[in-house]
């Protein structure tokens, strides 16, 4: 667990972030522009082995392109990012290895069958017949959708077919997970499923970045939170060490929780 990066700043300002060897991520000095536009601003942060690592701003934070530069989809304009040790940048084969990503727009073939599906993202990743049979028979049973494997994706709601892209992102046994809000469009059951699945995968070891815009989630799931907004981070830490920032800040008495701290941060509202 990473100490608290802020105890009381100035607004605006994050404090300088520990190191502590056991970082799964280094991201450092991250920038991406497109044209004119700079939407990631030197970012810099850390996540340790085994934690849930949330990823809190309202649409438009710059909370995907920092997805896709980490998983190496989109090369920063500068920067790196280390995962557990190795660079993105350098060694992107080895790298992508250890990663797997939740998209956003769910990425399936949706004339196929969930096994299909498995199937052939298991190929890609170079894994026997074997491997992909029985890897894809154990990743049905834990998104739950085993009884419909041979059910065509497209028949599938959309937190069904969320599951199933959790699954396809699982299916290499990656040590390191992305999901880029994978709750937007899903029923309440297949939320609560998602969410038990992370906390499954958590006790097993596996570190997990999620991105959010709904702040009850990264008070659910995440260890460690980060505040982003116009392509920074602007506060992080635990969910007690944001509360005890936000008490801190606190002028009037508002009992919301990293809504109001977003405000004070930012004087906007987390949805915007
Ligand atoms: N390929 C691109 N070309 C130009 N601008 C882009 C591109 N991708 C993203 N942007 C812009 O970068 C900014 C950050 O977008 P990004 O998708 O990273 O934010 P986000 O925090 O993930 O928001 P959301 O929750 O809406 O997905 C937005 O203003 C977006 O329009």
């Amino acid at each position: 667990m990473q100490e608290p990066l802020l105890t009381k700043p100035p607004k605006g300002e994050v404090a300088a972030e520990p190191k502590d060897g056991g970082n799964m991520v280094d991201a450092q000095h991250l920038v991406k522009t497109f044209g004119k536009l700079e939407v990631v601003k030197d970012l810099s942060f850390t996540i340790s082995k085994g934690e849930i690592f949330g990823l809190l701003g309202p649409n438009g934070a710059g909370k995907s392109t920092t997805i896709n530069m980490l998983c190496g989809y989109l090369e920063p304009t500068s920067g790196d990012t280390l995962i557990n040790g190795q660079s993105i940048t350098r060694e992107p084969r080895k790298v992508k290895r250890m990663i797997g990503v939740v998209p956003q727009e769910i990425a399936l073939y949706t004339e196929l069958n969930s096994l299909e599906n498995l199937d052939f993202f298991g190929s890609i990743y170079g894994l026997s017949a074997q491997e992909r049979k029985e890897r894809s028979e154990e990743l049905l049973h834990f998104v739950g959708l085993y009884d419909r494997r041979k059910d065509p994706v497209k028949k599938f709601s959309g937190g069904m077919q969320r599951r199933i892209n959790m699954a396809i992102a699982l299916i290499h046994q990656p040590t390191f997970l992305m999901l880029d809000e994978p709750t937007v469009g899903v029923d309440p059951q297949s939320r609560e499923r998602i969410f038990d699945m992370i906390e499954q995968l958590r006790t097993q070891g596996t570190t997990i970045l999620y991105t959010t815009h709904y702040m009850e989630e990264a008070e659910r799931l995440c260890n460690h939170i980060a505040i982003m907004d116009e392509g920074q981070i602007i506060a992080s830490g635990t969910l007690e060490q944001l509360l005890a920032l936000r008490d801190q800040n606190r002028e009037v008495q508002r009992p919301h929780g990293l809504q109001e701290l977003f405000i004070q941060l930012t004087g906007k509202t987390l949805r915007d």
